[in-house]
């Protein structure tokens, strides 16, 4: 099947459970991409062989796919090996995430994985944490780069919400796509990273984890509760 690049800019669904996820598994998966698809996205990224071809197989959309796999004694865990290429490319994704930090050997081991995606005939999307990475991927051949690692190298900003910053100091520097990704978990947010300079906004799991969706509001509504009860104590005092 011939290979869809990311076209019109917009939203990408990042459609990824973790295996102690309530909707872990390629059936909820593919349900969480046909529900984006239906929303409007213009592509999916999603994580492991079946998810991807299972969600490839249901929807029409550019598929990005990544394996999330943890070696020991190695901080790599987006797409580590070319074993982890072959098999995403094998399941039919479009383009093939993979972590282009500067860490370990990943840029030697990183130049043979772009050329194995390419040769293949697929795209790459570079996961970088800042914005040296992000032009250093950009000069060994990627497709698209995206800030997914920001906030998870111990050298990139640790904070709570998306990376402004980052997609700020690139605007006018890539020639390629820049993809914003990592904790954006509003419209609002969203538009601020389209503004700031992306291409591209990739939401996860303020989308497609339910359960911490739900923690949220059940965080925010504690928060309030007990500001609240505070407050009438306050007041309680006062009036005795
Ligand atoms: C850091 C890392 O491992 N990120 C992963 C990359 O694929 C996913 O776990 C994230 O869900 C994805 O990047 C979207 O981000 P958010 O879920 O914050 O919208």
């Amino acid at each position: 099947m011939a290979i869809q690049p990311l076209t019109t800019q917009g939203l990408i669904v990042s459609c990824q459970a973790a295996p102690e996820d309530p909707l872990y598994g390629p059936e909820f998966m593919v349900r969480m991409a046909l529900a984006a698809e239906q929303g409007g996205a213009i592509g999916i990224r999603c994580n492991g062989r079946d998810d991807i071809e299972a969600i490839k197989r249901a929807v029409s959309l550019p598929v990005i796919g990544l394996i999330k796999r943890e070696i020991a004694g190695s901080d790599i865990y987006i797409t580590p090996e070319l074993e982890d290429v072959r098999a995403i490319l094998e399941a039919g994704a479009d383009i093939v995430a993979l972590d282009l930090t500067n860490r370990e050997d990943r840029y030697t081991k990183g130049k043979a994985l772009i050329d194995y995606v390419h040769k293949a005939g697929s795209r790459v999307m570079a996961d970088i944490s800042t914005a040296e990475e992000a032009l250093q991927a950009e000069r060994m051949g990627v497709d698209y780069v995206s800030t997914t690692l920001s906030g998870y190298t111990p050298y990139s900003p640790q904070q709570e919400g998306p990376d402004l910053e980052l997609i700020a100091s690139l605007r006018g520097k890539l020639s390629v796509p820049l993809v914003a990704e990592g904790r954006i978990w509003s419209a609002e947010e969203a538009v601020a990273a389209l503004a700031g300079g992306a291409d591209y906004v990739v939401v996860g799991t303020a989308i497609t984890r339910p359960q911490l969706v739900t923690q949220r509001f059940v965080n925010k509504i504690a928060d309030f509760l007990s500001q609240t009860q505070t407050q009438a104590r306050l007041i309680e005092n006062k009036g005795g």
